[in-house]
């Protein structure tokens, strides 16, 4: 074997500003700070996280211990107050203005609990809406694979006001997933949805990872949600305080009641 030289950093150790090539987003020191004197909150302290292309990760953590903010920093959607957000190898930070909203469609996804369907649109018209921003059409088998999955196709001519929560959920998941892109951000994709509906969201996500090596990274409160990722981290205080891989529900809910007697024990619950 041969030692490398001192000064060779070697493959398991990139700068700090270079990112493996297989990580498809990262955070490096955030800090997210909302208002200032007796209102400051410090939403986020420093965080370091990174998130591995094709796997599906899940964000747990008490409420209002930053998982949202985490989140829409990752996805472009938030400024930090301090620390950087790579997603590849780009530096959100550098962008402009227009250049973000160009990143957001082209490379992320996203599903949230709110659905933010566009009403006077059918079904399959919003879920087709960013690629034809971007000037593109969906891969015709994937799409149809993803409308069959999600139970869709018979509901592709209704606008959401004539869809059930549970589809217009399934609709914005579709959407998400249309163009296939580089990362596909959920806050609590579930939130709403019974138990059914949140089984055809994780199940199409899982499979987003599994048959076609996206990355998936979701804010959940549900164990059983979570189960369904590879990963899950834990933030408590807008700090990241532990993770588990390969998690199961029962698992989850373990380390949950362990941060939570930690939390207790130290003044922080
Ligand atoms: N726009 C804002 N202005 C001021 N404080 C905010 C704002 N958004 C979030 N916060 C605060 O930042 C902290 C983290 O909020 P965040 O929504 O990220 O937590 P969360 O873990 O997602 O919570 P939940 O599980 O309840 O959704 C909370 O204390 C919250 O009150």
């Amino acid at each position: 074997m041969t030692t490398p030289a001192p000064d060779s950093p070697g493959p398991e150790s990139p700068a700090p500003d270079s990112p493996a090539p297989d990580v498809a987003a990262r955070a490096v020191g955030l800090s997210k700070i909302y208002g200032t004197g007796d209102t400051r909150v410090a939403a986020l302290s420093e965080v370091s996280v990174e998130f591995a292309k094709g796997e599906f990760t899940a964000i747990m953590g008490p409420s209002g211990s930053g998982k949202s903010t985490l989140m829409h920093c990752l996805a472009g959607l938030d400024d930090a107050t301090e620390g950087a957000v790579f997603l590849g190898d780009t530096d959100l930070t550098s962008l402009s203005d227009k250049e973000m909203t160009r990143l957001r469609r082209d490379r992320v996804g996203f599903v949230f609990q709110s659905f933010n369907l566009v009403p006077t649109l059918t079904a399959l018209e919003n879920i087709t809406l960013p690629s034809a921003i971007a000037g593109r059409s969906p891969d015709a088998e994937w799409l149809d694979d993803v409308l069959s999955r999600l139970g869709l196709k018979d509901r592709l001519d209704h606008r959401p006001g004539e869809l059930s929560g549970g589809q217009q959920q399934r609709v914005a998941c579709a959407r998400a997933l249309a163009s296939q892109p580089e990362i596909i951000f959920g806050d609590e994709p579930t939130g709403n949805l019974d138990s059914r509906s949140s089984g055809e969201v994780l199940s199409i996500l899982r499979a987003a990872v599994d048959e076609f090596h996206q990355t998936v990274v979701i804010v959940t409160h549900d164990p059983r949600a979570a189960a369904y990722a590879d990963r899950v981290v834990f933030l408590a205080d807008g700090r990241t305080v532990d993770e588990l891989r390969g998690p199961t529900a029962e698992s989850v809910l373990d380390r949950m009641k362990q941060l939570d007697e930690v939390a207790a024990a130290t003044g922080n619950g």
